[in-house]
């Protein structure tokens, strides 16, 4: 009899787990009636892991959207959704960030807006310094165009001219990592604080090397490391920059500009709460800002002149663009000062080359995860309703730039289709752009990245050609920020 219970009971409990684990998700849950990525979906994520395991996770996703459509369910808790109508919903709808945000990007233990997951506490400190990276505040900061002119016209381009005249072959994506790092430190930190990676090649490598570690530790592996000690050091010499009147003698020097007004308005409301700033707290935000600057534009900047230098006469066109800028960036010129950002913002051609390699490679090209939020009728995502709080969605740049009814020839760099288009086509083609995000949590250096970017490749394609010498292992890693799988691209200059 006893014996006979147990069974019942066994032969219960399996009926609840079937009912719960396999029939609800699989049969009954609002997410059943959704496109599967695979047949187990429903009751596992098993198959979707294998992808990420094994670095194919956003190439199979965009094939699941080429094979199934706009949206697609990957795991029994888990949706991709590829357009810009579920753009909106998820991410103009400001759903909260997955976990893993926060383990890949706290740093000192304290939080920064990459890692922050609810709306609230990241508008806020997104507030205090939103501004410093508009679009206009950038192209009138005096600070920025004082620090862009020693930064290119006497480091970036001596550099460039030494290696041309020596016909040295150079590999660009360790260089343009350190020219992100030496543009974001010198406007976070003011130019006498920052780095000097792009004199410094040893302890650039070196420092490279560290952050590859970094990049893989979680939040407490990452406590006290170099990384995090080489950055509260660069604040630490901001803040006794900011005390000192000696220091602004330097001629040199140019403001601490966003660890200025960080720390101003962290003090402002520390001191409303009764408790005082930790230095940690402003080095966190400090630290997410050079990481998120220099290693994008360093890969950007590495897939457009991988792209130009396949195509000489395309070089030639853009130098003839480049050449009416006043003053034109010629290196010998050094002693001139560089054209307003305005007036490199403006220029077509230059603008479409980044933008077709911001599509084509777009430098974080994987799923940018959000939860959806609890509410009593669920959510709406691409004619799906009533999904639950508490799923996983997400969209990706690589499957929205793949999209071949919008980009013909998708898997070619083209940049004249942007500058070619008519004015429809290209806000056609600008919804479904998304190499820097969208919505609230939209990258908050893109304006930056963008003015450093073109500044740094119109001083390239003034003055020279690119040609490639080594391309082993150029194509983009499927990671959450990637770069070449051989993690280099040799180039020769010539100067023209
Ligand atoms: C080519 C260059 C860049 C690309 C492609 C890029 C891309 C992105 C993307 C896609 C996001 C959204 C991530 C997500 O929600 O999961 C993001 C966020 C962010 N980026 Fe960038 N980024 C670039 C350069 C920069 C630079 C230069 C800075 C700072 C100086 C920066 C700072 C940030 C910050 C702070 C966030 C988090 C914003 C928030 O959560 O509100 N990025 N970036």
């Amino acid at each position: 009899m006893a014996h006979l219970t147990i069974i019942v009971g066994v032969v219960l409990l399996l009926l609840v787990l079937l009912y719960k684990f396999v029939i609800t998700p699989a049969f009954l849950s609002p997410l059943s009636k959704i496109p599967n990525a695979h047949f187990s979906a429903p009751i596992t994520s098993l198959w979707i892991q294998s992808k990420r395991r094994t670095c194919a996770g956003t190439r199979t996703i965009c094939s699941l959207h080429q094979k199934h459509g706009p949206i697609v369910r990957l795991g029994p808790n888990e949706l991709s959704a590829c357009t810009p109508s579920a753009l909106k919903t998820i991410y103009i709808g400001g759903f909260a960030k997955d976990t893993w945000y926060f383990d890949a990007f706290v740093n000192y233990g304290e939080p920064n807006m990459v890692s922050m997951l609810e709306h609230k506490p990241h508008s806020v400190q997104k507030r205090m310094v939103s501004n410093l990276y508009s679009k206009s505040f950038l192209q009138g900061s005096e600070d920025l165009q004082n620090a862009s002119n020693h930064l290119i016209l006497k480091r970036f381009l001596p550099i460039m001219q030494s290696v041309a005249e020596n016909g040295v072959e150079m590999d660009v994506l360790d260089f343009f990592q350190g020219v992100g790092m030496d543009f974001t430190s010198a406007y976070l930190f003011g130019l006498t604080n920052g780095t000097n990676f792009m004199h410094d090649v040893e302890y650039r490598r070196h420092w490279l090397q560290q952050y590859k570690v970094f990049k893989e530790q979680l939040p407490q592996e990452r406590l006290g490391c170099e990384i995090e000690t080489w950055c509260l050091s660069m604040c630490k010499d901001a803040e006794n920059f900011l005390q000192s009147e000696n220091a602004k003698e330097n001629p040199l020097a140019t403001q601490p500009v966003v660890y200025g007004r960080l720390t101003q308005q962290l003090r402002e409301s520390s001191k409303s709460a009764g408790t005082e700033l930790k230095l940690e707290t402003a080095a966190s935000e400090m630290l997410d800002h050079l990481i998120a600057g220099h290693e994008t534009s360093g890969i950007t900047l590495s897939y457009l002149t991988y792209e130009l230098s396949q195509r000489p006469s395309l070089q030639e066109r853009l130098r003839n663009e480049l050449l009416t800028l006043s003053p034109p960036i010629l290196y010998s010129h050094h002693d001139a000062s560089l054209p307003s950002a305005r007036s490199i913002e403006a220029l077509p051609l230059l603008d479409s080359v980044l933008q077709e390699t911001l599509r084509l490679y777009a430098a974080a090209p994987a799923i940018q995860p959000r939860i959806t939020p609890y509410t009593p009728t669920g959510t709406t995502i691409e004619g799906y309703t009533n999904i639950p709080g508490g799923v996983r969605v997400a969209a990706n740049a690589y499957t929205l730039h793949r999209n071949a009814t919008v980009f013909p020839e998708p898997l070619k760099w083209i940049p004249e289709r942007w500058v070619d288009a008519k004015p429809e086509r290209k806000e056609e083609m600008k919804r479904w752009f998304w190499a820097f995000g969208s919505g609230g949590r939209m990258c908050l250096g893109s304006n930056f990245a963008i003015q450093d970017m073109k500044l740094v490749v119109a001083a390239i394609y003034t003055n020279y050609t690119t040609k490639i010498v080594d391309d082993e292992g150029i194509e983009q890693a499927d990671t959450f920020v990637s770069g070449p799988v051989g993690e280099k691209l040799v180039l020769r200059f010539q100067h023209v």
